[in-house]
Protein backbone atom coordinates (compact mmCIF):
# COMPACT_ATOMS: atom_id res chain seq x y z
CA UNK A 1 0.00 0.00 0.00
CA UNK A 2 1.51 3.50 -1.28
CA UNK A 3 0.51 6.22 1.08
CA UNK A 4 -0.07 9.36 0.40
CA UNK A 5 -1.28 12.95 1.49
CA UNK A 6 -3.36 13.60 -1.24
CA UNK A 7 -4.98 12.03 -4.25
CA UNK A 8 -6.06 13.34 -6.89
CA UNK A 9 -8.57 11.25 -9.87
CA UNK A 10 -7.91 12.68 -13.24
CA UNK A 11 -5.44 15.63 -14.17
CA UNK A 12 -8.54 17.94 -15.77
CA UNK A 13 -8.74 22.02 -15.21
CA UNK A 14 -9.13 21.60 -11.66
CA UNK A 15 -6.91 18.41 -10.80
CA UNK A 16 -4.07 19.65 -12.56
CA UNK A 17 -3.49 23.19 -11.03
CA UNK A 18 -4.77 21.57 -7.68
CA UNK A 19 -2.05 18.58 -7.74
CA UNK A 20 0.87 21.74 -8.44
CA UNK A 21 -0.76 24.16 -5.59
CA UNK A 22 -0.70 20.85 -3.19
CA UNK A 23 3.03 19.75 -4.08
CA UNK A 24 3.68 23.05 -3.88
CA UNK A 25 2.79 23.46 0.12
CA UNK A 26 4.71 20.39 0.73
CA UNK A 27 2.03 18.15 0.31
CA UNK A 28 2.94 13.83 -1.02
CA UNK A 29 0.61 13.93 -3.67
CA UNK A 30 -0.67 11.32 -6.43
CA UNK A 31 -2.05 12.40 -9.81
CA UNK A 32 -4.10 9.32 -11.64
CA UNK A 33 -4.46 9.75 -15.50
CA UNK A 34 -6.10 7.62 -17.31
CA UNK A 35 -6.15 8.84 -20.87
CA UNK A 36 -4.36 12.12 -21.53
CA UNK A 37 -3.12 15.32 -19.48
CA UNK A 38 -5.09 18.25 -19.51
CA UNK A 39 -8.53 16.53 -19.40
CA UNK A 40 -10.68 17.22 -22.21
CA UNK A 41 -10.39 20.96 -22.53
CA UNK A 42 -6.85 20.89 -23.49
CA UNK A 43 -7.27 17.23 -25.74
CA UNK A 44 -10.16 17.17 -27.39
CA UNK A 45 -12.50 20.03 -25.67
CA UNK A 46 -11.73 24.20 -25.90
CA UNK A 47 -8.29 24.11 -27.31
CA UNK A 48 -8.85 21.77 -30.60
CA UNK A 49 -12.25 23.32 -30.86
CA UNK A 50 -11.32 27.32 -30.95
CA UNK A 51 -8.10 26.41 -33.17
CA UNK A 52 -10.39 24.93 -35.53
CA UNK A 53 -13.08 28.44 -35.19
CA UNK A 54 -10.07 30.48 -36.13
CA UNK A 55 -9.46 28.51 -38.79
CA UNK A 56 -12.87 28.84 -39.93
CA UNK A 57 -12.77 32.28 -39.81
CA UNK A 58 -10.21 32.87 -41.95
CA UNK A 59 -11.50 30.29 -44.31
CA UNK A 60 -14.85 33.25 -43.91
CA UNK A 61 -12.64 36.11 -44.38
CA UNK A 62 -11.08 34.62 -47.28
CA UNK A 63 -14.39 33.72 -48.94
CA UNK A 64 -15.78 37.25 -48.36
CA UNK A 65 -13.52 40.18 -49.10
CA UNK A 66 -15.46 41.46 -51.82
CA UNK A 67 -17.61 42.60 -49.44
CA UNK A 68 -15.00 44.56 -47.59
CA UNK A 69 -13.75 45.59 -51.20
CA UNK A 70 -11.07 43.40 -51.48
CA UNK A 71 -10.66 41.15 -54.05
CA UNK A 72 -9.39 37.46 -53.32
CA UNK A 73 -8.61 35.36 -56.11
CA UNK A 74 -11.17 32.23 -55.93
CA UNK A 75 -10.17 28.90 -54.63
CA UNK A 76 -9.63 28.98 -50.82
CA UNK A 77 -9.72 25.83 -50.32
CA UNK A 78 -9.71 24.52 -46.42
CA UNK A 79 -6.63 22.00 -45.29
CA UNK A 80 -8.29 20.12 -43.43
CA UNK A 81 -4.73 17.82 -42.52
CA UNK A 82 -2.73 20.78 -42.00
CA UNK A 83 -5.68 22.55 -39.63
CA UNK A 84 -5.47 19.86 -37.34
CA UNK A 85 -1.52 20.09 -37.55
CA UNK A 86 -2.09 23.45 -36.27
CA UNK A 87 -4.19 22.27 -33.65
CA UNK A 88 -2.12 19.16 -32.80
CA UNK A 89 0.54 21.75 -32.14
CA UNK A 90 -1.34 23.57 -29.72
CA UNK A 91 -2.52 20.79 -27.52
CA UNK A 92 1.30 19.57 -27.74
CA UNK A 93 2.85 22.45 -26.06
CA UNK A 94 0.02 22.69 -23.22
CA UNK A 95 -0.09 18.81 -22.67
CA UNK A 96 4.00 19.50 -22.59
CA UNK A 97 3.88 22.17 -20.28
CA UNK A 98 2.14 20.08 -17.52
CA UNK A 99 4.53 16.69 -18.06
CA UNK A 100 7.03 19.21 -17.48
CA UNK A 101 5.71 20.84 -14.28
CA UNK A 102 5.18 17.45 -12.92
CA UNK A 103 8.68 16.34 -13.60
CA UNK A 104 9.91 19.29 -11.85
CA UNK A 105 7.73 18.68 -8.92
CA UNK A 106 9.45 16.32 -6.65
CA UNK A 107 6.50 16.05 -4.09
CA UNK A 108 3.95 15.07 -7.08
CA UNK A 109 4.03 11.37 -8.77
CA UNK A 110 1.89 10.14 -11.45
CA UNK A 111 0.22 7.07 -12.22
CA UNK A 112 -1.02 6.65 -15.53
CA UNK A 113 -3.59 4.67 -15.30
CA UNK A 114 -7.72 4.22 -14.35
CA UNK A 115 -8.29 4.55 -10.61
CA UNK A 116 -11.49 2.66 -9.38
CA UNK A 117 -12.02 2.55 -4.96
CA UNK A 118 -11.53 -0.71 -3.28
CA UNK A 119 -12.56 1.11 0.24
CA UNK A 120 -14.13 4.08 1.42
CA UNK A 121 -10.14 5.81 1.46
CA UNK A 122 -8.45 3.21 -1.09
CA UNK A 123 -7.70 3.08 -4.58
CA UNK A 124 -6.75 0.90 -7.28
CA UNK A 125 -4.47 1.63 -10.11
CA UNK A 126 -2.85 -0.69 -12.63
CA UNK A 127 -2.49 -3.19 -9.44
CA UNK A 128 -1.16 -0.50 -7.11
CA UNK A 129 -2.99 0.25 -3.86
CA UNK A 130 -2.61 3.40 -2.64
CA UNK A 131 -4.69 5.70 0.16
CA UNK A 132 -4.64 8.91 1.74
CA UNK A 133 -6.99 10.90 4.01
CA UNK A 134 -7.43 13.51 1.30
CA UNK A 135 -8.85 12.41 -2.07
CA UNK A 136 -10.38 14.91 -4.81
CA UNK A 137 -12.38 13.37 -7.88
CA UNK A 138 -11.64 15.18 -11.02
CA UNK A 139 -12.50 12.45 -13.72
CA UNK A 140 -15.03 14.61 -16.45
CA UNK A 141 -17.20 13.60 -18.42
CA UNK A 142 -17.60 11.83 -21.88
CA UNK A 143 -19.45 11.87 -25.55
CA UNK A 144 -22.86 10.52 -24.28
CA UNK A 145 -23.82 8.02 -27.14
CA UNK A 146 -27.93 6.82 -27.01
CA UNK A 147 -27.86 3.55 -28.17
CA UNK A 148 -29.95 3.54 -31.59
CA UNK A 149 -26.33 4.81 -32.86
CA UNK A 150 -24.15 2.15 -31.38
CA UNK A 151 -24.20 -0.42 -34.90
CA UNK A 152 -23.41 2.82 -37.26
CA UNK A 153 -20.34 4.57 -37.73
CA UNK A 154 -20.30 7.87 -35.90
CA UNK A 155 -17.86 10.55 -34.93
CA UNK A 156 -17.99 12.06 -31.45
CA UNK A 157 -16.15 15.37 -30.26
CA UNK A 158 -12.80 13.15 -29.98
CA UNK A 159 -12.78 11.19 -32.86
CA UNK A 160 -13.91 14.24 -35.10
CA UNK A 161 -10.44 16.03 -34.36
CA UNK A 162 -8.50 13.63 -35.86
CA UNK A 163 -10.01 13.83 -39.90
CA UNK A 164 -7.93 15.03 -42.44
CA UNK A 165 -10.30 15.49 -45.10
CA UNK A 166 -13.68 17.56 -45.02
CA UNK A 167 -16.18 15.35 -45.24
CA UNK A 168 -18.90 15.86 -48.26
CA UNK A 169 -22.10 15.86 -45.92
CA UNK A 170 -21.84 15.57 -42.16
CA UNK A 171 -24.81 15.49 -40.01
CA UNK A 172 -25.08 16.29 -36.61
CA UNK A 173 -27.45 14.99 -33.81
CA UNK A 174 -28.06 17.70 -31.32
CA UNK A 175 -28.35 21.76 -31.60
CA UNK A 176 -25.91 23.11 -28.68
CA UNK A 177 -22.78 23.61 -27.85
CA UNK A 178 -21.18 21.21 -29.62
CA UNK A 179 -23.65 20.81 -32.46
CA UNK A 180 -23.40 24.44 -33.66
CA UNK A 181 -19.60 24.94 -33.03
CA UNK A 182 -19.02 22.10 -35.20
CA UNK A 183 -21.64 22.52 -37.39
CA UNK A 184 -20.19 26.26 -38.05
CA UNK A 185 -16.81 25.50 -38.89
CA UNK A 186 -17.30 22.60 -40.62
CA UNK A 187 -19.85 24.13 -43.06
CA UNK A 188 -17.11 27.29 -43.68
CA UNK A 189 -14.48 24.04 -44.60
CA UNK A 190 -16.90 23.36 -47.25
CA UNK A 191 -18.81 20.66 -45.43
CA UNK A 192 -22.29 20.64 -46.33
CA UNK A 193 -24.14 20.47 -42.82
CA UNK A 194 -27.59 19.22 -41.41
CA UNK A 195 -28.08 19.72 -37.96
CA UNK A 196 -30.95 17.57 -36.34
CA UNK A 197 -32.76 18.59 -32.93
CA UNK A 198 -35.14 16.98 -31.06
CA UNK A 199 -36.40 20.47 -29.31
CA UNK A 200 -38.30 23.43 -31.33
CA UNK A 201 -35.17 25.95 -30.58
CA UNK A 202 -30.92 25.52 -30.53
CA UNK A 203 -29.35 26.20 -28.14
CA UNK A 204 -32.09 25.45 -25.73
CA UNK A 205 -30.91 26.99 -22.56
CA UNK A 206 -31.14 30.61 -24.14
CA UNK A 207 -34.00 33.04 -24.79
CA UNK A 208 -35.85 32.57 -28.11
CA UNK A 209 -34.26 35.74 -29.20
CA UNK A 210 -31.15 34.59 -28.92
CA UNK A 211 -31.96 31.18 -30.06
CA UNK A 212 -34.06 32.30 -33.13
CA UNK A 213 -31.15 34.95 -34.41
CA UNK A 214 -28.40 32.15 -34.06
CA UNK A 215 -30.37 30.04 -36.34
CA UNK A 216 -30.84 32.57 -38.70
CA UNK A 217 -27.42 33.64 -39.31
CA UNK A 218 -26.39 29.79 -39.43
CA UNK A 219 -28.81 29.26 -42.03
CA UNK A 220 -27.79 32.02 -43.91
CA UNK A 221 -24.19 30.34 -44.30
CA UNK A 222 -26.17 26.96 -45.35
CA UNK A 223 -26.58 25.16 -42.78
CA UNK A 224 -29.63 23.21 -42.45
CA UNK A 225 -31.94 22.25 -39.35
CA UNK A 226 -34.13 19.59 -38.86
CA UNK A 227 -36.08 20.95 -35.70
CA UNK A 228 -38.68 18.72 -33.49
CA UNK A 229 -36.94 15.40 -35.05
CA UNK A 230 -36.25 12.29 -33.71
CA UNK A 231 -34.06 9.12 -35.25
CA UNK A 232 -35.95 6.69 -35.63
CA UNK A 233 -33.38 4.12 -37.08
CA UNK A 234 -29.84 4.93 -38.45
CA UNK A 235 -28.03 2.46 -40.88
CA UNK A 236 -24.85 2.38 -42.45
CA UNK A 237 -24.54 2.77 -46.63
CA UNK A 238 -22.01 2.73 -48.87
CA UNK A 239 -21.27 6.14 -49.01
CA UNK A 240 -21.84 6.74 -45.04
CA UNK A 241 -25.02 6.55 -43.10
CA UNK A 242 -28.64 7.39 -43.62
CA UNK A 243 -31.29 8.50 -40.84
CA UNK A 244 -34.97 7.93 -40.86
CA UNK A 245 -36.56 11.02 -38.93
CA UNK A 246 -40.07 11.65 -37.13
CA UNK A 247 -40.84 15.39 -37.38
CA UNK A 248 -43.82 15.87 -35.99
CA UNK A 249 -45.53 12.67 -36.65
CA UNK A 250 -44.30 12.76 -40.31
CA UNK A 251 -41.28 10.40 -41.53
CA UNK A 252 -38.30 11.20 -43.68
CA UNK A 253 -35.01 10.17 -44.60
CA UNK A 254 -31.49 12.24 -44.43
CA UNK A 255 -28.43 10.66 -46.08
CA UNK A 256 -25.10 11.83 -44.97
CA UNK A 257 -21.01 11.20 -45.13
CA UNK A 258 -20.43 11.61 -42.23
CA UNK A 259 -22.48 11.40 -38.62
CA UNK A 260 -21.21 13.31 -35.38
CA UNK A 261 -23.31 13.12 -32.27
CA UNK A 262 -23.64 16.05 -30.03
CA UNK A 263 -26.41 14.99 -27.59
CA UNK A 264 -24.38 15.63 -24.07
CA UNK A 265 -21.51 14.24 -21.90
CA UNK A 266 -21.73 11.60 -19.56
CA UNK A 267 -20.00 12.43 -16.01
CA UNK A 268 -17.14 9.42 -15.69
CA UNK A 269 -17.94 9.27 -11.81
CA UNK A 270 -19.39 5.25 -13.12
CA UNK A 271 -16.06 4.09 -13.74
CA UNK A 272 -14.81 4.54 -9.91
CA UNK A 273 -16.70 1.85 -8.25
CA UNK A 274 -17.83 4.54 -5.98
CA UNK A 275 -20.34 2.21 -4.06
CA UNK A 276 -16.87 1.14 -1.92
CA UNK A 277 -16.58 4.92 -1.04
CA UNK A 278 -20.13 5.01 0.25
CA UNK A 279 -21.00 7.62 -2.39
CA UNK A 280 -23.79 7.63 -4.23
CA UNK A 281 -24.18 9.84 -7.46
CA UNK A 282 -27.80 11.29 -8.55
CA UNK A 283 -29.61 10.01 -11.54
CA UNK A 284 -27.55 11.70 -14.28
CA UNK A 285 -24.48 10.27 -12.33
CA UNK A 286 -23.23 13.71 -10.94
CA UNK A 287 -21.44 13.22 -7.73
CA UNK A 288 -23.38 15.50 -5.16
CA UNK A 289 -21.30 17.76 -3.18
CA UNK A 290 -21.84 20.54 -0.92
CA UNK A 291 -20.63 24.41 -1.56
CA UNK A 292 -17.29 23.45 -0.69
CA UNK A 293 -17.13 20.87 -3.05
CA UNK A 294 -17.04 18.46 -0.22
CA UNK A 295 -18.80 14.99 -0.93
CA UNK A 296 -20.79 12.83 1.77
CA UNK A 297 -17.64 11.65 2.56
CA UNK A 298 -15.45 13.77 4.54
CA UNK A 299 -11.76 14.21 2.89
CA UNK A 300 -13.59 13.41 -0.44
CA UNK A 301 -14.15 15.89 -2.60
CA UNK A 302 -15.60 16.07 -6.35
CA UNK A 303 -14.28 18.95 -8.84
CA UNK A 304 -15.31 19.98 -12.04
CA UNK A 305 -17.88 18.77 -14.54
CA UNK A 306 -18.52 15.18 -12.65
CA UNK A 307 -20.11 17.40 -10.13
CA UNK A 308 -23.05 18.80 -12.04
CA UNK A 309 -21.79 22.20 -10.32
CA UNK A 310 -20.80 23.35 -14.14
CA UNK A 311 -19.94 22.12 -17.14
CA UNK A 312 -16.92 25.02 -18.75
CA UNK A 313 -13.09 24.68 -18.05
CA UNK A 314 -14.07 28.40 -15.92
CA UNK A 315 -16.34 26.15 -13.49
CA UNK A 316 -13.65 23.60 -13.01
CA UNK A 317 -10.36 26.05 -12.83
CA UNK A 318 -12.96 28.13 -9.77
CA UNK A 319 -13.64 24.53 -7.98
CA UNK A 320 -9.78 24.08 -7.65
CA UNK A 321 -9.37 28.20 -6.59
CA UNK A 322 -12.43 27.17 -3.63
CA UNK A 323 -10.79 24.34 -2.81
CA UNK A 324 -7.05 25.95 -2.78
CA UNK A 325 -7.98 28.95 -1.61
CA UNK A 326 -10.04 28.32 1.79
CA UNK A 327 -7.66 25.34 2.08
CA UNK A 328 -4.30 27.60 1.99
CA UNK A 329 -5.15 31.31 1.63
CA UNK A 330 -7.67 31.50 4.71
CA UNK A 331 -10.46 32.51 2.00
CA UNK A 332 -14.56 31.26 2.22
CA UNK A 333 -15.05 30.51 -1.33
CA UNK A 334 -18.31 28.92 -2.16
CA UNK A 335 -19.62 27.78 -5.57
CA UNK A 336 -22.72 29.73 -4.51
CA UNK A 337 -20.95 32.65 -5.15
CA UNK A 338 -20.43 31.71 -8.56
CA UNK A 339 -22.66 34.09 -11.42
CA UNK A 340 -23.01 31.52 -14.70
CA UNK A 341 -21.04 32.73 -17.59
CA UNK A 342 -20.20 31.21 -20.59
CA UNK A 343 -19.27 32.15 -24.11
CA UNK A 344 -20.87 29.73 -27.56
CA UNK A 345 -17.94 30.33 -30.19
CA UNK A 346 -19.83 30.48 -33.45
CA UNK A 347 -19.11 33.60 -35.11
CA UNK A 348 -20.69 35.93 -34.41
CA UNK A 349 -20.05 34.61 -31.28
CA UNK A 350 -22.36 34.83 -27.83
CA UNK A 351 -21.26 36.08 -24.52
CA UNK A 352 -23.77 34.93 -21.64
CA UNK A 353 -23.73 36.56 -17.93
CA UNK A 354 -26.21 35.37 -15.44
CA UNK A 355 -29.99 34.66 -15.46
CA UNK A 356 -31.87 34.41 -19.17
CA UNK A 357 -35.04 36.72 -18.82
CA UNK A 358 -36.72 33.32 -19.34
CA UNK A 359 -35.04 32.18 -15.84
CA UNK A 360 -35.53 35.93 -14.26
CA UNK A 361 -39.09 35.66 -14.78
CA UNK A 362 -39.42 32.31 -13.21
CA UNK A 363 -37.94 33.49 -10.47
CA UNK A 364 -40.16 36.77 -9.84
CA UNK A 365 -38.02 39.25 -10.47
CA UNK A 366 -39.63 42.57 -11.69
CA UNK A 367 -37.21 43.03 -15.10
CA UNK A 368 -35.94 46.25 -17.27
CA UNK A 369 -34.65 45.02 -20.68
CA UNK A 370 -31.63 47.53 -22.65
CA UNK A 371 -31.13 46.24 -25.74
CA UNK A 372 -29.66 47.06 -28.68
CA UNK A 373 -29.23 45.78 -32.61
CA UNK A 374 -25.45 45.20 -33.31
CA UNK A 375 -26.94 46.80 -36.72
CA UNK A 376 -26.91 50.34 -35.23
CA UNK A 377 -23.48 50.17 -33.48
CA UNK A 378 -21.00 52.79 -35.95
CA UNK A 379 -18.28 50.07 -34.99
CA UNK A 380 -20.13 46.97 -35.96
CA UNK A 381 -21.33 48.80 -39.18
CA UNK A 382 -17.77 50.19 -40.12
CA UNK A 383 -16.30 45.88 -39.77
CA UNK A 384 -19.24 44.86 -41.53
CA UNK A 385 -20.30 42.72 -39.11
CA UNK A 386 -24.10 43.73 -38.07
CA UNK A 387 -25.53 40.29 -36.75
CA UNK A 388 -26.91 39.91 -33.65
CA UNK A 389 -27.76 42.09 -30.47
CA UNK A 390 -27.07 43.04 -26.78
CA UNK A 391 -29.34 42.81 -24.22
CA UNK A 392 -29.23 43.44 -20.38
CA UNK A 393 -31.41 42.38 -17.74
CA UNK A 394 -32.35 44.33 -15.08
CA UNK A 395 -33.60 44.03 -11.26
CA UNK A 396 -35.97 46.69 -11.77
CA UNK A 397 -36.40 47.21 -7.56
CA UNK A 398 -32.72 47.11 -6.99
CA UNK A 399 -31.22 48.26 -10.24
CA UNK A 400 -28.99 45.71 -10.37
CA UNK A 401 -27.43 43.37 -13.39
CA UNK A 402 -29.25 40.01 -13.19
CA UNK A 403 -28.23 38.91 -16.72
CA UNK A 404 -26.68 39.67 -20.33
CA UNK A 405 -26.59 37.99 -23.74
CA UNK A 406 -24.07 39.60 -26.20
CA UNK A 407 -24.40 38.13 -29.44
CA UNK A 408 -22.30 39.51 -31.86
CA UNK A 409 -19.14 40.67 -32.96
CA UNK A 410 -16.56 40.59 -29.97
CA UNK A 411 -19.54 39.38 -27.70
CA UNK A 412 -17.07 36.49 -26.11
CA UNK A 413 -15.18 39.07 -24.68
CA UNK A 414 -17.26 42.35 -24.03
CA UNK A 415 -19.75 40.21 -21.88
CA UNK A 416 -16.46 40.09 -18.90
CA UNK A 417 -17.23 44.16 -18.26
CA UNK A 418 -20.99 43.35 -17.26
CA UNK A 419 -19.94 40.36 -15.22
CA UNK A 420 -17.24 42.47 -13.38
CA UNK A 421 -19.72 44.68 -12.84
CA UNK A 422 -22.36 41.77 -11.15
CA UNK A 423 -19.43 40.53 -8.81
CA UNK A 424 -18.89 44.30 -7.66
CA UNK A 425 -22.64 44.07 -6.76
CA UNK A 426 -22.57 47.59 -8.24
CA UNK A 427 -26.08 48.98 -9.92
CA UNK A 428 -26.31 49.06 -13.75
CA UNK A 429 -25.82 52.91 -13.22
CA UNK A 430 -22.17 52.32 -13.12
CA UNK A 431 -21.62 50.77 -16.22
CA UNK A 432 -24.06 53.61 -17.78
CA UNK A 433 -22.64 56.55 -16.42
CA UNK A 434 -19.11 55.19 -17.23
CA UNK A 435 -16.96 56.54 -20.87
CA UNK A 436 -16.02 53.69 -23.35
CA UNK A 437 -13.18 54.43 -26.15
CA UNK A 438 -14.74 55.24 -29.25
CA UNK A 439 -15.26 53.34 -31.95
CA UNK A 440 -16.03 50.17 -29.87
CA UNK A 441 -18.68 47.58 -29.89
CA UNK A 442 -18.95 48.33 -25.91
CA UNK A 443 -19.43 52.34 -26.36
CA UNK A 444 -23.03 51.42 -27.13
CA UNK A 445 -23.85 49.93 -23.65
CA UNK A 446 -23.82 53.04 -21.59
CA UNK A 447 -25.61 54.47 -24.68
CA UNK A 448 -27.92 51.51 -24.25
CA UNK A 449 -28.46 51.57 -20.58
CA UNK A 450 -29.54 55.07 -20.80
CA UNK A 451 -32.14 54.90 -23.33
CA UNK A 452 -33.83 51.81 -20.32
CA UNK A 453 -37.19 52.82 -19.47
C1 LIG B 1 -15.85 19.86 -27.90
C2 LIG B 1 -15.83 20.60 -26.59
C3 LIG B 1 -15.58 21.95 -26.57
C4 LIG B 1 -15.57 22.64 -25.37
N1 LIG B 1 -15.35 23.99 -25.39
C5 LIG B 1 -15.35 24.67 -24.23
C6 LIG B 1 -15.11 26.07 -24.22
O1 LIG B 1 -14.89 26.70 -25.26
N2 LIG B 1 -15.12 26.72 -23.04
C7 LIG B 1 -15.35 26.05 -21.86
O2 LIG B 1 -15.33 26.69 -20.80
N3 LIG B 1 -15.59 24.74 -21.85
C8 LIG B 1 -15.59 24.03 -22.99
N4 LIG B 1 -15.81 22.68 -22.97
C9 LIG B 1 -16.06 22.03 -21.68
C10 LIG B 1 -14.72 21.76 -20.94
O3 LIG B 1 -13.85 21.05 -21.78
C11 LIG B 1 -14.99 20.97 -19.68
O4 LIG B 1 -15.96 21.63 -18.91
C12 LIG B 1 -13.72 20.87 -18.85
O5 LIG B 1 -12.69 20.23 -19.56
C13 LIG B 1 -14.03 20.08 -17.57
O6 LIG B 1 -12.89 19.86 -16.87
P1 LIG B 1 -12.82 18.78 -15.73
O7 LIG B 1 -11.63 19.18 -14.95
O8 LIG B 1 -14.07 18.63 -15.01
O9 LIG B 1 -12.61 17.38 -16.48
P2 LIG B 1 -11.82 16.90 -17.75
O10 LIG B 1 -11.09 18.01 -18.40
O11 LIG B 1 -12.77 16.15 -18.57
O12 LIG B 1 -10.72 15.92 -17.15
C14 LIG B 1 -11.02 14.71 -16.52
C15 LIG B 1 -9.84 13.78 -16.65
O13 LIG B 1 -10.07 12.65 -15.81
C16 LIG B 1 -9.59 11.49 -16.45
N5 LIG B 1 -10.26 10.34 -15.82
C17 LIG B 1 -11.57 10.02 -15.88
N6 LIG B 1 -11.85 8.92 -15.14
C18 LIG B 1 -10.66 8.54 -14.60
C19 LIG B 1 -10.28 7.48 -13.73
N7 LIG B 1 -11.16 6.60 -13.25
N8 LIG B 1 -8.97 7.36 -13.41
C20 LIG B 1 -8.06 8.25 -13.89
N9 LIG B 1 -8.37 9.27 -14.68
C21 LIG B 1 -9.65 9.44 -15.04
C22 LIG B 1 -9.94 11.72 -17.90
O14 LIG B 1 -9.12 10.93 -18.75
C23 LIG B 1 -9.66 13.22 -18.06
O15 LIG B 1 -8.35 13.46 -18.50
C24 LIG B 1 -15.81 21.95 -24.15
C25 LIG B 1 -16.04 20.57 -24.16
C26 LIG B 1 -16.06 19.90 -25.36
C27 LIG B 1 -16.29 18.41 -25.33
N1 LIG C 1 -18.48 27.05 -25.78
C1 LIG C 1 -18.42 26.21 -24.77
O1 LIG C 1 -18.20 26.58 -23.63
C2 LIG C 1 -18.62 24.74 -25.03
C3 LIG C 1 -18.42 24.22 -26.30
C4 LIG C 1 -18.64 22.86 -26.50
C5 LIG C 1 -19.03 22.06 -25.42
N2 LIG C 1 -19.21 22.61 -24.20
C6 LIG C 1 -19.68 21.76 -23.08
O2 LIG C 1 -19.97 20.46 -23.55
C7 LIG C 1 -21.19 20.01 -22.96
C8 LIG C 1 -21.92 19.15 -23.96
O3 LIG C 1 -22.36 19.91 -25.06
P1 LIG C 1 -23.42 19.32 -26.08
O4 LIG C 1 -23.69 20.37 -27.11
O5 LIG C 1 -23.02 17.95 -26.53
O6 LIG C 1 -24.67 19.00 -25.16
P2 LIG C 1 -25.94 19.78 -24.58
O7 LIG C 1 -26.38 18.94 -23.46
O8 LIG C 1 -25.66 21.21 -24.34
O9 LIG C 1 -27.01 19.70 -25.77
C9 LIG C 1 -27.39 18.50 -26.37
C10 LIG C 1 -28.43 18.81 -27.43
O10 LIG C 1 -28.74 17.60 -28.10
C11 LIG C 1 -30.17 17.47 -28.21
N3 LIG C 1 -30.44 16.03 -28.27
C12 LIG C 1 -30.19 15.11 -27.30
N4 LIG C 1 -30.53 13.88 -27.74
C13 LIG C 1 -31.00 14.02 -29.00
C14 LIG C 1 -31.51 13.11 -29.98
N5 LIG C 1 -31.56 11.80 -29.75
N6 LIG C 1 -31.91 13.62 -31.16
C15 LIG C 1 -31.84 14.94 -31.42
N7 LIG C 1 -31.37 15.84 -30.53
C16 LIG C 1 -30.96 15.39 -29.34
C17 LIG C 1 -30.69 18.15 -26.97
O11 LIG C 1 -32.05 18.51 -27.12
C18 LIG C 1 -29.75 19.35 -26.86
O12 LIG C 1 -30.18 20.43 -27.63
C19 LIG C 1 -21.97 21.23 -22.55
O13 LIG C 1 -22.47 21.03 -21.26
C20 LIG C 1 -20.97 22.34 -22.55
O14 LIG C 1 -20.74 22.81 -21.25
C21 LIG C 1 -19.03 23.94 -23.99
Amino acid sequence: MKKFDAIIIGSGQAGTPLAFRLAKVGMKVALIEKEHLGGTCVNDGCTPTKAYVASARRMWDAMHGAELGVSIPAGAKADLKKIKTRKDSLVKTSVDGIKQGIQESEKLTLLEGEAKFIDQKTLEVNGDKLTAELIYINVGARPASPEIFADVHHLTNKSILKLETVPTHLIIIGASYIGLEFGQMFRRFGSKVTIIEQGDHIIHKEDEEVSNAIREFLAEEGVKFKMNSKVTQAKNTKGGIQLTLETNGKASKVSGSHLLLAVGRKPNSDLLNLEKTGLKPDKKGFIPVDDYLETSVKGIFALGDCNGKGAFTHTAYNDYEIIAQNSFDGKDRKVSDRITTYGLYIDPPLGRAGLTIREAKEKGYKVKIAHKPMDEIARAKEKGETKGFMSVLIDADTDKILGASILGVGGDEIISGILNVMYSQQPYTVIRDSVVPHPTVAELIPTMLGDLK
